[in-house]
């Protein structure tokens, strides 16, 4: 799995490197804006020299270039006060080296520039000019922008290097005139007509921690370097589409930092390996793969059990029983056939349910009921089996939900959705709600592992970003985006499969973390599979298909 990186892990590394004597910082910085030239020509090949490229000798001026070297693009560079702008200056020297006119414009003082932004301002500043912010060049230009007349734009790409990594405040309002002049993603100009542009390390605006969006536009492309950071693929406050609504696909680029480990990283799923796991051996039968007890509502609310109880079974789980209130055995028995029903009335008849052993996995929560879980809860807890508790067994302990936390063990898995995650963590959700001032934004990694610490459990935290912590820190996230974007699964329903793909693999053997971990993976899979149309009844029918594509 990738590492996921934050701004001060990835700031620790370089300094390491930097110590180590291994590189400088003004390699690093060379590498980075090399980096994303490069990433630039192979995203839009017309942009790149018919001669390939080649970094050296050192680049010339363009002013120095014969008439048939020089390309016919035109780039606006943003830098900005830090070593993002610096990264800026170094892509506009090497812009112009291809033969491209480059304007710069710099936000920000001369004078307070790290050391190795301004060796690579004064770089630039032999090659080219630097508009200051406020300066009338800017103005000029923008004035047609800003006033509609945007029929012809003088440049084809936008870099943005404004604020990377360091950005600790929501962006200044007088960047953001300029921003919308050269960068008119927001207008209804078609995109093969607008220029193109290109963030540095991330959207300026966009918190690398958190995901928030503190004012940043979304790009074409995000250009990032050794590791991706959290930002990148956490929403953060959805209300203003954070992290991948804004970098729209991101490139990470080799500066050379490639041995360098991050202290207790958030990993980033994938499918590496998942097939060896998830593979039966031809030798086992139906008990080898464990039982799993799903428990029900009452009549006319089943459905969801029924929905978590079929996502068990066809993930694997040998057995899978639903507990079925008397009312309602009936209503299930005329519904399912590979599922069994066994009739669990209370709490007492869940403890004889839970007498036999072989029953190794349990589900609580969906369609349950609050008073039906209240009582069913501890009961099933107190049984020591791996649990999954998702929507009313969670909600249920709204109003005390320490007397959860205290019942929950090792071998739990809590599955909430944001409200739910309100309700149980309801300062950890207020922290995660509030508008970031100093520094990056709380987190939704901050926030489930400290409800994981709190819980003494894993928690599994819902949405088009999941994320899934244990007690000791653990953390990993899968992102609904980019590549694996599966908008048709939030549909009513989902989360029950979800719980139900969980409880499956808890019953094969699956340890709680990597349980939760895989069954997101698949729920997403399953519902890319589908595609359009999805409905919660769709997703465990594609678990054989994915199945097969994984090659289990
Ligand atoms: N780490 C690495 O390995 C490598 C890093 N590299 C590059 O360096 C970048 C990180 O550089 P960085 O640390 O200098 O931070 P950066 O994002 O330029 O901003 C800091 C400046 O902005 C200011 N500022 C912040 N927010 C603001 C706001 N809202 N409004 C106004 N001002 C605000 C802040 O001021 P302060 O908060 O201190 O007052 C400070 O002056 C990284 O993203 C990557 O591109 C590469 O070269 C390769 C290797
Ligand atoms: N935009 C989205 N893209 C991908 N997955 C999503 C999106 N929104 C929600 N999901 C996923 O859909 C599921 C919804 O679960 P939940 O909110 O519990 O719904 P329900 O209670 O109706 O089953 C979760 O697994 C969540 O991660
Ligand atoms: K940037």
């Amino acid at each position: 799995m990738t590492e996921l990186l934050t701004a001060s892990q990835m700031r620790a590394l370089e300094q390491a490197a930097i110590a180590s004597g291994e590189v400088t910082g003004l390699e690093l910085m060379e590498r980075a804006g090399q980096g994303v030239v490069e990433a630039i020509f192979e995203e839009w090949p017309a942009f790149a020299p018919a001669a390939g490229v080649d970094w050296g000798p050192a680049p010339k001026p363009p002013g120095y270039l014969k008439q048939e070297e020089k390309g016919p693009w035109r780039a606006v560079v943003l830098c900005g006060p830090g070593n993002n702008g610096g990264d800026g200056f170094v892509v506009a020297r090497l812009l112009a080296g291809f033969g491209w006119a480059v304007d710069v414009f710099f936000y920000g003082d001369v004078e307070r520039l790290p050391a190795d932004a301004r060796v690579n301002y004064e770089r630039w500043s032999e090659v080219g000019s630097v508009h200051l912010w406020n300066d009338d060049a800017i103005e000029g230009r923008l004035d047609g922008f800003v006033s509609g007349d945007r029929s012809s734009f003088e440049h084809q790409l936008v870099v943005d290097a404004l604020f990377g990594v360091g950005l600790t405040r929501n962006m200044p309002v007088d960047t953001e005139r300029a921003r919308h002049g050269f960068v008119p993603t927001v207008t209804h100009t078609p995109q093969s007509e607008r220029p193109k542009y290109v963030a540095i390390d991330l959207p300026s605006g966009l918190c690398s921690d958190s995901g928030v969006n503190r004012g940043a536009f979304p790009t074409d492309l995000t250009v990032t370097f050794h590791r991706p950071k959290l930002g990148h693929y956490l929403f953060g406050d959805n209300h203003f589409g954070g992290g991948p609504s804004l970098c729209n696909q991101v490139s990470v680029i080799d500066i050379g930092l490639e041995s360098s480990r991050a202290d207790q990283p958030v990993l980033l799923m994938d499918s590496k390996n998942l097939a060896a796991k998830l593979s039966k051996n031809s030798c086992e039968h139906k008990f080898n793969h464990g039982s799993a007890l799903v428990l029900s509502g009452g009549s006319g609310r089943t459905g969801a059990a029924r929905l978590a109880a079929r996502g068990a079974l066809r993930i694997g789980a040998g057995l899978v029983t639903l507990g079925v209130p008397p009312a309602a055995q009936l209503e299930v028995a005329g519904h399912v056939t590979a599922l069994m029903v066994k009739r669990v009335a209370d709490a007492d008849g869940l403890a004889e349910v839970l007498q036999d052993k072989r029953l190794n996995a349990l589900c609580l929560g969906p369609g349950l009921g609050l008073e039906r879980a209240r009582a069913l809860v501890p009961v099933a807890l107190a049984a020591g089996r791996a649990s999954v508790l998702d929507a009313d067994a969670l909600s249920t302990f709204a109003d005390d939900p320490r007397t959860l936390f205290d019942m929950a063990h090792k071998r739990c898995v809590l599955t909430p959705h944001g409200g739910e995650f309100a309700r149980l963590f309801p300062d950890l959700a207020e922290k995660l709600n509030a508008p970031a001032e100093k520094g990056p934004a709380y987190s939704k990694v901050d926030a489930t592992r400290e409800a994981a610490a709190r819980a003494g459990c894993v928690v599994l935290f819902k949405g088009p970003d999941t994320v899934i912590a244990d007690p000791s820190g653990r953390c990993s996230v899968h992102a609904a985006a980019y590549d694996r974007a599966a908008p048709w699964l939030a549909t009513a329903g989902a989360g029950d499969v979800l719980a139900g793909f969980i409880t499956g693999l808890l019953a094969r053997g699956f340890a709680p973390m990597q349980a939760a971990e895989t069954a997101t993976w698949l729920h997403v899979e399953c519902a890319r599979s589908f595609g359009p149309g999805l409905i919660a009844e769709d997703l465990s029918e594609q678990l054989p298909h994915v199945f097969r594509e994984l090659e289990v």
